[in-house]
C-alpha cells in the first residue's frame, strides 16, 4: 500500500509526501527513538513508578527459589516445622505482594499507553484537518482510517509489550544472573552458556516475521480499500450500475485469501520459532542436573542449591526468550511509529502566515490579478487570470467542462494556494487574512451539496450552532425548503442518510442554500446544479438563489440562462484563461466563444425555460 502522492505541487512542499515502498526494515535511528521517547516524556513520573515496581517485583521473584533452598537444605533435614511454616509463609507473602504490585503496574501501563494514544490521535486529527485538499484526493480511502485507528491504537501495544517487557526482562535477567553467579559461578556459566543458541534463530526469525507482517498489513489495507470503495454509497452505486459485483467480489476474495494465508504463515513462523527456543530452554536444566549432580557427589553443593538453581534458571530463559522476541516487537513498533510519523511529516497544506490578521471585510470586491495555478507541475490549470467582481454584484463564470471554473472559485477561500499573482477581497490579499476570518466570510454552495448523515437540523446548524430555531426556519423559508421539510415525517429531525442520499439533488441544494443563509456571509460562491431539475425545483432554487445573492458579492458558476442574464458580469473561461468578459448583450455582440456557447448550450434550454419556467 502507501503508494501515494508521486507528483508534487510547486512550492507547497509535497515532495516529502511519499512512502518508501522499497524499504523493508524500519530505520531504528537515534533520532527516531528520540522522537518516540518524546511521546513518553509527559508521563515520565508514571513511567519511573512502573520501572520501580518492576525492579521490586523482580527482586521479590528471587525469593521463592532461594527459600526453596532453605527448605530443602535446612527445614526438611532438621525436621524443623516452625522454620518450614515460616519459609512457606514468607514465600506465599512475596507472591501475594508481587501480585498486588502487578495489578498496580497494569493500571499504570494502561494509563500511560492510553494517554499516549489519546495524545497521538488528537495530534493526528488536527494534523489531518490541516492537510490540503489534494491529500484527500490522492490518498486511498481506507488509509486515513487505518492510520487513525489501527496504527495509532497499535501504539498502546508498543508500550505494554515492548517497553514494559524490555524493562521487566532486563531487571529479572540482571538480578537473577547476579544471584546465580553469587550462588555458584561454575553452574552459572553452564546455565548461561546456552544463551547464544537463542540469538541465531531469533535474528533470522525476526526478519522473516517482519517481512510477513509488512505484507499482511499491505493486504489488510488493500482489503479495507476495496470495502471502502465498493461499500460506500457512491461506490456501491457505481458497482451496481456497472454490474461489477462479481469482479469486485473476486478481487476482494483474492486479497482476503492472500491476507489469511500470510497471517497463517506469520503465526506459524512464530510457532516454529517458539518450538526451537523451548528445545534450547530445556537443555539448560538438564545440564545443571548433570554438572550440579557431579558437584553434589563431590560434596561441593547441596541438593537445595541444585533445585534452587534450576528454579532460578527458568527465570532467565523465559526473559531471554522474550528479549529475543522483543527484537521483532521493537522492529514492529518502530515500523508502526514510522507509519504514523510519515503522516506527521507531511507538510500541512495551507496555513496562516505568521503576520496574518483577522480582517472584518467592509467592502467585498474580489480582485484576481495575474493568478496562475497548477494542480500538477507541468499542467497549468489557470493562467494569468485577472478580473474584478465588484462589491454587491453577481459575476457569472461560464465555459466548457474542465475549463477551470471550479478551480477559480476554490482559490477564493484558499482551498488551494495560488502559484503566482494575487487575490484580494476588499483590498486585502487573502493570504494576509487568517484562514478563519477569510472562510467565515465566504459561503460556498457546491453542486454536489455535501450533507452528512445526521438530521436536517444538524446539517443546517453546522455553520453556527448558536442560531435560534426561528433563524433556522426563516432561512429555510427563504430557501424554499421549509414546506418540504415540514412534510417529512420527522420534520427538521429527519435523518438525511449518507451524503444526504434520501433527498433529491434540488432539495439538497436548497438545504445547503439555507445553511449558507444561516451563516450569512458577505461573499457567496455558488456552483449551480447542472443536473436537470424539474421545473418546480428549478423555480424554487432560482428564487432561493435570488434571496441568497441579494446585496452580496457573488461568483456563480452558471449553467442556466436565467442566472447568466441576471449576472452583472460574465466571464467566459476556456482552457484555464478568461477569454471574454462583459454582460450578456455585450458578449452576444462580440460574436465570439460566448455566442457560440450560448447557441449550443442555452438556446434549447432557453426555449424550454420560456415555455415552462414560471420565472
Ligand atoms: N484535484 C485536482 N487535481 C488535479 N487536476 C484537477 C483537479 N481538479 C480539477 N483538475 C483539472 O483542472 C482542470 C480544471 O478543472 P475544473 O474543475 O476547474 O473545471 P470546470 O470548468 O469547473 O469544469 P466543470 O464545468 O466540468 O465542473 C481540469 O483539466 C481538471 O481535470
Amino acid at each position: 500500500m502507501s503508494k501515494m502522492y508521486g507528483g508534487g505541487m510547486p512550492g507547497a512542499g509535497f515532495g516529502r509526501m511519499k512512502f518508501d515502498d522499497g524499504q523493508q526494515k524500519p530505520n531504528i535511528s537515534k533520532a527516531m527513538l528520540l522522537r518516540i521517547f518524546n511521546y513518553f516524556k509527559p508521563y515520565w513520573k508514571q513511567t519511573m513508578l512502573v520501572l520501580f515496581i518492576l525492579l521490586v517485583s523482580s527482586l521479590l521473584g528471587l525469593l521463592p527459589p532461594i527459600l526453596i533452598q532453605r527448605i530443602v537444605d535446612h527445614a526438611l533435614p532438621d525436621k524443623n516445622m516452625k522454620l518450614l511454616v515460616e519459609l512457606v509463609l514468607i514465600s506465599l507473602g512475596t507472591t501475594v505482594v508481587a501480585g498486588l504490585l502487578g495489578v498496580w503496574q497494569s493500571y499504570l501501563n494502561s494509563f500511560i499507553s492510553q494517554s499516549i494514544v489519546y495524545d497521538m490521535k488528537n495530534q493526528m486529527y488536527t494534523h489531518l484537518q490541516r492537510m490540503p485538499l489534494q491529500f484527500f484526493s490522492a490518498v486511498k480511502q481506507g488509509e486515513v482510517i487505518t492510520r487513525m485507528t489501527s496504527d495509532i491504537s497499535g501504539i498502546q501495544g508498543v508500550f505494554n509489550s515492548t517497553v514494559i517487557n524490555f524493562a521487566s526482562n532486563l531487571f529479572v535477567l540482571s538480578t537473577t544472573v547476579a544471584t546465580l553467579v553469587i550462588m555458584n559461578w561454575k553452574l552459572a556459566i553452564i546455565g548461561i552458556l546456552i544463551v547464544p543458541l537463542f540469538i541465531i534463530p531469533t535474528r533470522k526469525m525476526g526478519n522473516v516475521r517482519w517481512k510477513l507482517a509488512k505484507q499482511t498489513q499491505e493486504k489488510m489495507s488493500e482489503q479495507n480499500h476495496i470495502i471502502q470503495e465498493t461499500l460506500s454509497i457512491s461506490g456501491y452505486l457505481l458497482m451496481k450500475l456497472f454490474t461489477r459485483e462479481e469482479k469486485e467480489y473476486d478481487s476482494f476474495r483474492i486479497i482476503n485469501g492472500e491476507s489469511a494465508r500470510l497471517q497463517i504463515r506469520e503465526s506459524m513462523a512464530g510457532r516454529w520459532f517458539m518450538m526451537i527456543l523451548s528445545t534450547f530452554t530445556s537443555l539448560g536444566p538438564m545440564l545443571i542436573y548433570l554438572y550440579g549432580g557431579y558437584l553434589f557427589i563431590h560434596g561441593e553443593i547441596t541438593v537445595g542449591a541444585i533445585i534452587s538453581f534450576v528454579a532460578l534458571l527458568s527465570r532467565i530463559y523465559g526473559p531471554f526468550g522474550q528479549m529475543t522476541n522483543l527484537y521483532v516487537d521493537i522492529k514492529r513498533s518502530v515500523a508502526l511509529f514510522e507509519r504514523i510519523f510519515d503522516y506527521f511529516d507531511m507538510k500541512p497544506g495551507i496555513v496562516n502566515r505568521p503576520d496574518a490578521q483577522a480582517v472584518e471585510l467592509t467592502k467585498q470586491d474580489i480582485v484576481f490579478e495575474d493568478v496562475c495555478f497548477a494542480y500538477q507541475k507541468d499542467k497549468q490549470a489557470l493562467e494569468d487570470i485577472s478580473f474584478t467582481a465588484a462589491s454587491g454584484t453577481m459575476t457569472a463564470l461560464v465555459g466548457p467542462s474542465g475549463a477551470g471554473k471550479t478551480t477559480i472559485t476554490n482559490l477564493i477561500p484558499r482551498l488551494y494556494e495560488i502559484d503566482s499573482g494575487s487575490i484580494r477581497i476588499g483590498g486585502t490579499d487573502i493570504r494576509d487574512m487568517t484562514l478563519e476570518s477569510l472562510r467565515s466570510q465566504i459561503g460556498l454552495v457546491t453542486q454536489d451539496s455535501y450533507l452528512f448523515n445526521g438530521t436536517i437540523r444538524e446539517n443546517l446548524l453546522y455553520a453556527g450552532s448558536e442560531a435560534s430555531e426561528e433563524d433556522m426556519v426563516k432561512a429555510c423559508k427563504a430557501a424554499y425548503i421549509h414546506d418540504f421539510i415540514m412534510e417529512l415525517p420527522d420534520g427538521y429531525d429527519t435523518v438525511v442518510g449518507n451524503r444526504g442520499i434520501k433527498l433529491s439533488g434540488g432539495e439538497k441544494q436548497r438545504i445547503s442554500i439555507a445553511r449558507v443563509l444561516l451563516k450569512n456571509p458577505s461573499v457567496i460562491i455558488m456552483d449551480e446544479a447542472t443536473s436537470s431539475l424539474d421545473t418546480a425545483s428549478e423555480y424554487y432554487i432560482q428564487r432561493a438563489m435570488h434571496l441568497l445573492l441579494q446585496d452580496k458579492t457573488s461568483i456563480v458558476i452558471a449553467h442556466r440562462l436565467s442566472t447568466i442574464m441576471a449576472a452583472d458580469k460574465i466571464l467566459v473561461v476556456k482552457d484555464g484563461a478568461i477569454i471574454e468578459e462583459g454582460n450578456h448583450e455585450e458578449l452576444l455582440l462580440k460574436n465570439g466563444v460566448y455566442t457560440d456557447l450560448h447557441s449550443k448550450q442555452f438556446e434549447r434550454k432557453a426555449f424550454s425555460m420560456d415555455s415552462q419556467s414560471p420565472i
